[in-house]
């Protein structure tokens, strides 16, 4: 999944995309009465799905026919039901994997609550110590929609009448999930905060609130295969952390902030967004989580930012000449993996440069990134290489702390005991002089 919340009004606009080519068609179906809260009804199964009749009287509605589906859990009947929003052959991505939907994963023990903060709103905040890839929360989608709709677009047609349109058959799509939704999960989407609400509350909460889920349309990559998911606890993040008092643990404090504590991963099996700590939180610290590319310079990350209404002020931005240097350091680090690739990891100077790029990364507080990952990786394989299971191990067992993205299984190589060292084929492969 790609991080990060809707990106500015701008990026919007464009995400509506040269309309692809076809028959065009409108949402001519009434909506389904409102799903009664009623768990045998939940166990069935993937109960009420319709699709989109043609309306060649409407021309400039959606021209690919979407699929308006609940997807229940097969879990205890308060989980939530998704209101989805599908293109054709996404509904059948999901419910083609083994076992779909399976049953979300939650703590042993509460993790988080939601509090008020000054000029913020809403935030969720840490209710106990976590550690570096503790899950925080598992959490199913109340309402998954396209990111922009798919509409016919008239050869003299202005962009901002295009963004108009499109946003209009959002809404009127959005509209029919909502009615679809059982009344808590309607209350909790309509409680949400708006910050666009130029465009009204019921797409402006959706372009507020929405994370991008992408690799769900079959065929299509980028933008137009898109989708945003807007859930009832993960779109209460903030961009910014500030520490609450608590317990009397901590004062209040404003902390850093381009550099997010939290990160998500969707699992398609089941439905559902899992929050993690990308590194170790006190408790009362509020969660955080990034809303645009934190590697690229202050300038530009507010810009997207002011998409959602506000100025960061986070110590990164604050101090932005220093910070954005560091970022743009960081940025390059793509480059010394690829190296210490080519040189099959023999380049002990390339080692210590991977190293000393990871102590730029903590320092910036960008732990989340994938470049973070992947140094750590080439590290341990670096220690391989040189027949040090002791110092793999350390770097395997950081690597699997990184539950919030897809990498290698490293299980067997967290004990440096572990037989799977000497049979791994970079044991030995780099001589210690
Ligand atoms: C996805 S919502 C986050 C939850 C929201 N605070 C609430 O009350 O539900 C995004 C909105 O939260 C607010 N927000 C998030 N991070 C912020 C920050 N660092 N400073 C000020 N406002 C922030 C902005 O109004 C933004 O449009």
């Amino acid at each position: 999944m790609k991080r990060g919340f809707l990106n500015s009004s701008k990026a919007k606009a464009r995400t509506l995309g040269p309309a692809p080519s076809g028959n065009s068609s409108g949402s001519t179906t009434e909506p389904l009465p409102l799903e009664p809260n009623a768990p045998a009804r939940l166990l069935e199964g993937l109960a009420t799905d319709f699709g989109f009749e043609q309306d060649p009287s409407s021309p400039n509605s959606a021209v690919i026919n979407m699929r308006h589906t609940s997807l229940p859990s097969n879990g205890p009947p308060d989980e939530p039901v998704s209101q989805c929003i599908f293109y054709p052959g996404s509904k059948e991505v999901l419910t083609e994997l083994p076992g779909f939907p399976q049953p979300l994963m939650h703590p042993a023990t509460p993790t988080f609550c939601v509090a008020t903060f000054s000029g913020k709103g809403m935030g969720l905040v840490s209710t106990r110590a976590l550690k570096m890839g503790d899950l925080i929360l598992n959490e199913r989608p109340l309402l998954l929609a396209p990111q922009a709709m798919p509409i016919y677009r008239p050869k003299n047609c202005t962009d901002q009448e295009h963004l108009q349109r499109g946003l209009a058959e959002l809404e009127k799509h959005i509209k029919i999930a909502l009615e679809r939704m059982r009344p808590a999960s309607r209350a909790a989407y309509l409680s949400l905060a708006n910050s666009c609400k130029k465009e009204g509350l019921i797409v402006g909460l959706f372009l507020t609130n929405g994370l991008e889920l992408a690799g769900l349309r079959p065929g299509v990559q980028g933008p137009a295969g898109n989708y945003s998911a807007v859930c009832k606890d993960i779109s209460r993040l903030n961009h910014r952390q500030v520490r609450v008092a608590m317990k009397n643990l901590l004062t209040l404090t404003v902390l850093a902030s381009c550099s997010p504590n939290a990160s998500t991963s969707f699992d398609m099996a089941s439905f559902s967004y899992r929050l993690y700590a990308v590194r170790d939180i006190a408790a009362g610290e509020e969660l955080t989580y990034q809303y645009t590319d934190v590697e690229v310079p202050a300038s530009e990350r507010r810009k997207v930012l002011k998409g959602y209404d506000f100025v960061c002020a986070c110590s990164a931005c604050k101090d932005a000449p220093a910070s954005d240097a560091r970022r743009a350091t960081i940025a390059s680090g793509e480059s010394l993996c690829r190296a210490l690739i080519e040189k099959s990891f023999a380049d002990d100077a390339l080692v210590a440069k991977c190293r000393a790029h990871i102590a730029l990364i903590l320092k910036e507080g960008l732990e989340h990134i994938i470049l973070h990952g992947s140094l750590i990786r080439v590290l341990m394989y670096a220690h391989i290489c040189r027949s040090d299971a002791k110092g793999a191990s350390e770097w395997a067992t950081k690597l699997d702390n990184f539950r919030w993205e897809n990498h290698e299984d490293v299980r067997a190589l967290l004990d440096p005991a572990s037989p799977a060292y000497k049979k791994h084929h970079f044991w030995g492969t780099v001589t210690v002089r």
